[in-house]
């Protein structure tokens, strides 16, 4: 059996799927290494298999011990999995308004910290633990009427994202063992890059002190969404010093161009799908690592589900048909045909129901 991200032959890990002949047959099965903190990067175009490659490594990191599993889950992918026979929690995610520092309150807001009402922000954040207390400071604040007001409408419009609470969801719930499941399918792009900022700097500074034993793993889909808002600042902190304190992250994206240089050269795990953008291409070119010689986009599959992972750790490249799933995937995206199809099969039941069809009435 070979295990894709280390040498030792111990440790924890997840079932990837097997090793692609060039005809396409099966070879040998393959693991991946879950023991020790990664930084992984999944890429690929649309409906190439990037969000089932994603819920594959979640089924092993279900099974594996000593890790905390943390989705974030832009599209409701991962929604299924609550009713799902495994251990899964999806939460309507919800973070401390202090879990945002002062600098990231003006950056969600995008309100600059020198000025008018981004400096009051700015205070408001130093001085109060919750939203409510923020929008108090403000409103007593003897601060220019402009700047106030301004600064005012923007918590107005912090508060309506629904996203605040003192009792938001913390480290500790995350590192309880099973697979939390952050359902951002309702959330708009800041307040949904304000739950991710909140939670990558959570588990990492639970790590940094040592509030958990377990090796949190945050893996983010669709994280082209998340590289130039709030959460950019904490994303970087996780890909480029994570690993020390032991906490993994794994982005899912179609676009790796979008993707910052610093984390794809950061990437020591790259499941590389189906790609055919020469932008998205060149991105990963770039960041290639020199054992990877050749052309990189011949090397890249075809066919949806197959990968080319190129292992920074043991300086290898491989090439995997990603295994089945078996938890439901809730990417799917759906098709006119199906559409019709159901419409079709509720008019026959509608009719069965009422006797139409079978002559009854
Ligand atoms: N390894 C696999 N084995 C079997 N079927 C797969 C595999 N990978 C993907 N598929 C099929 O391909 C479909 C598309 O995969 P997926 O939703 O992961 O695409 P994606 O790359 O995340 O697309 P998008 O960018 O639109 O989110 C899945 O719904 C599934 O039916």
């Amino acid at each position: 059996m070979v295990v894709i991200g280390r040498e030792e032959p111990t440790g924890e890990t997840a079932r990837l799927g097997h090793y692609r002949a060039r005809d396409g047959s099966r070879g040998a099965v393959i693991d991946l290494d879950v023991d020790r903190p990664h930084v992984g990067l999944i890429v690929g175009k649309r409906g190439s298999g990037k969000t089932y490659t994603l819920g594959v490594l979640v089924e092993g990191l279900l099974s594996a011990e000593g890790v905390a599993p943390v989705v974030v889950d832009p599209m409701g992918a991962f929604t299924p999995l609550d009713t799902a026979d495994v251990s899964a929690t999806v939460v309507d995610p919800s973070v401390r308004a202090d879990a945002l520092d002062p600098r990231q309150w003006c950056t969600v807001l995008g309100l600059d910290p020198e000025q008018g009402a981004g400096a009051l922000v700015w205070r408001a954040a130093s001085e109060c633990p919750t939203l409510d207390g923020m929008r108090s400071w403000m409103a007593d604040s003897d601060a220019a009427a402009s700047s106030v007001r301004a600064a005012a409408n923007h918590l107005s419009l912090a508060a309506s994202w629904d996203i605040f609470d003192p009792a938001g969801i913390e480290a500790g719930t995350l590192c309880n063992g099973g697979l939390t499941v952050l359902d951002m399918s309702e959330l708009a792009s800041r307040p949904a890059g304000a739950v991710l900022a909140a939670v990558a700097t959570a588990l990492y500074d639970a790590r940094v002190a040592e509030q958990t034993t377990r090796l949190p793993w945050l893996l983010v889909d669709e994280a082209h969404a998340f590289t130039d808002g709030v959460a950019q600042r904490p994303l970087r902190r996780l890909v480029t010093r994570g690993r020390q304190p032991g906490v993994s992250c794994v982005l899912a994206t179609q676009r790796p161009s979008a993707v910052p240089a610093t984390t794809v050269s950061q990437t020591d795990l790259l499941v590389a799908h189906r790609l055919t953008s020469t932008a998205d291409i060149d991105a990963l070119q770039a960041a290639q690592p020199t054992y990877l010689d050749g052309d990189f986009a011949a090397r890249l599959p075809e066919a949806t589900g197959d990968a080319l992972v190129v292992d920074d750790g043991t300086e290898s490249v491989h090439h995997v048909t990603v295994r089945e799933r078996q938890t439901p995937h809730g990417g799917e995206t759906p098709r006119a045909s199906d559409l019709v199809a159901d419409s079709n099969h509720e008019a026959r039941s509608g009719a069965l129901q009422s006797g139409d069809a079978t002559g009854t009435k």
